[in-house]
C-alpha cells in the first residue's frame, strides 16, 4: 500500500468545495458563465483576462459606484439561492447608475469566501450576476477573488456607467416648489423582509392554474409570495433613470436605506424640506400591501422605511411633462409629495406636515 496523501473523504456524493480546486479552476468554471451577458456592443473594449479590462467612456467621464452584501448580514442561505445574491448584487449597483441619469456599461465582481464553500454556490451566484447583467444589458468586464476567515462570504459588485452626454442627478438639486415622485414599488421588499422574518416561507405555488376564482387563502399565498421573491430578488429600471435625467429630474436617489432616509438623503443635500403626501401613499402603495398579508400599521412602517426596494426616488419641476405625460415605457412615475423650504429646527422629511417615526436601514445601527 502506498504511503501518500490519504483523502480526507474520499465519497462520491461528497461536494466539490473552494478547497478543492486552483483560482484558475474555479475562474474557468464562472467566466463562461458571464459570457451570457454581453452588454452593449462598444461598451467593452477588452474583457476579463487580463490584469484589467477597458470599458469605453463615450460621453468624456466615467459613472463608478460600488456595493457589497455579507452572507448574515445581507442575505441568509435559507431565505436566498445564491442565484438570488447575485441577481440583487447587479440590481443594486445598476440602481446607483441609474440614480446619476446614467446607463451602466460594465460589472466588476468580486468574492471572498472561506474554503468549505460549496462549488455550486459559486457558480449559482455567477449564474444570478449573468441573469441580471443580461436584463440590464450590461456585461461582467473582470473581478477579484480571495479567501476568507471561516463561515464568512463577502461579495461585491463595482459598476462603470455612462451619462450619454448629459449632466449627472445629483442629490443636492431639489428645489421648492418640486415635486416628489417614485418610479418602481414602495415597501415590498420591506414586506417581504417582515415575512421571513416573522417565519413565513414562499409556497412557490406559482400562477392559479384551478377552475374559477383562486380561493382567499391562495390569493393570500400568492401575494405573499410575491413580496418574498421582491425581498430576494428586487429590480430596477436603469433607462427610467435616464429618461428622468432627460425629463429635467432636478434630484434623485435609489431607494436602498427606505423611503423617509433615502429621501432625506435629497432634502439634506438640496438644503429643503420633503413633504410626503400621507392620501398617495396611503392609495397607491399601502393599499397594494394587503391586509390579509401583513397589518395595515406594518404596510404603512414599510412603505416609509422599509429597504433594499431599489425603485427610484426623484424631484421634478412641477410642470414635468414625463409627469404629465407618463410616457416612460418601464412604468409609471407616482408623486408621493413636494419640496418645501426648510425652516429652522425642521425635520428633513414630513408626512403631511409632521414629523414621521421611524428612520430606516443603517449598517451600524445609527
Ligand atoms: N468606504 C468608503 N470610502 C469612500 N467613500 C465611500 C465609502 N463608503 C461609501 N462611500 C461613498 O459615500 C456615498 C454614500 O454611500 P452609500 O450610502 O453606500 O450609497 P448608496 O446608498 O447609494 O449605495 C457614496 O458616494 C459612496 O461612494
Ligand atoms: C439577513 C438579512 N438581514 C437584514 C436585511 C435587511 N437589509 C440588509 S442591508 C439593507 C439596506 C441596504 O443596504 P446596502 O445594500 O448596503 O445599501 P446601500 O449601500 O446601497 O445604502 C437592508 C434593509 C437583509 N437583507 N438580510
Ligand atoms: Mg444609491
Amino acid at each position: 500500500m502506498s504511503d501518500g496523501p490519504v483523502p480526507v473523504d474520499a465519497s462520491p456524493t461528497r461536494p466539490l468545495r473552494l478547497r478543492d480546486l486552483s483560482e484558475e479552476d474555479l475562474l474557468a468554471r464562472i467566466v463562461p458563465v458571464y459570457a451570457a451577458a454581453c452588454g452593449r456592443e462598444g461598451d467593452v473594449l477588452l474583457g476579463p483576462g487580463d490584469d484589467a479590462a477597458v470599458v469605453a467612456a463615450p460621453s468624456g467621464s466615467v459613472v463608478a459606484t460600488t456595493d457589497t452584501m455579507v452572507l448574515g448580514h445581507d442575505w441568509r442561505d435559507d431565505w436566498s439561492s445564491p442565484q438570488d445574491v447575485g441577481d440583487k448584487l447587479v440590481t443594486q449597483n445598476v440602481a446607483d447608475v441609474a440614480a446619476m441619469g446614467a446607463r451602466p456599461t460594465g460589472l466588476l465582481v468580486t468574492l471572498a469566501a472561506h474554503q468549505d464553500l460549496e462549488v455550486a454556490w459559486v457558480e449559482g451566484f455567477a449564474h444570478g450576476i449573468a441573469r441580471a447583467a443580461a436584463a440590464y444589458d450590461v456585461a461582467v468586464v473582470g473581478g477579484d477573488l480571495s479567501g476568507a476567515p471561516e463561515g464568512v462570504v463577502m461579495v461585491t459588485v463595482t459598476a462603470l456607467g455612462d451619462l450619454e452626454g448629459r449632466e449627472p442627478v445629483r442629490r443636492s438639486g431639489a428645489r421648492p416648489g418640486d415635486l416628489l415622485a417614485v418610479h418602481g414599488s414602495l415597501g415590498e421588499s420591506g414586506a417581504g423582509w417582515w415575512l421571513y422574518e416573522h417565519g413565513y416561507r414562499p409556497d412557490h405555488a406559482g400562477p392559479w392554474s384551478g377552475d374559477g376564482e383562486p380561493t382567499p387563502q391562495r390569493r393570500r399565498a400568492g401575494a405573499m409570495d410575491h413580496l418574498m421573491w421582491v425581498h430576494r430578488t428586487p429590480v430596477t429600471h436603469p433607462g427610467s433613470g435616464a429618461l428622468a435625467a432627460r425629463a429635467g429630474a432636478t434630484a434623485m436617489i435609489d431607494l436602498s436605506d427606505g423611503l423617509v432616509r433615502d429621501a432625506g438623503r435629497i432634502a439634506r443635500a438640496s438644503g429643503v424640506r420633503i413633504d410626503l403626501d400621507r392620501e398617495a401613499l396611503q392609495r397607491d402603495f399601502v393599499a397594494a400591501l394587503p391586509v390579509s398579508v401583513l397589518p395595515e400599521q406594518v404596510a404603512w412602517q414599510q412603505v416609509l422605511t422599509g429597504g433594499e426596494e431599489h425603485s427610484l426616488v426623484a424631484t421634478f419641476p412641477a410642470g414635468s411633462s414625463l409627469l404629465r405625460d407618463q410616457d416612460d415605457p418601464d412604468g409609471r412615475w407616482w408623486v408621493i409629495g413636494r419640496v418645501l423650504p426648510r425652516g429652522e429646527e425642521e425635520p428633513a422629511v414630513t408626512l403631511d406636515g409632521a414629523a414621521v417615526s421611524g428612520q430606516g436601514w443603517d449598517h451600524f445601527g445609527g
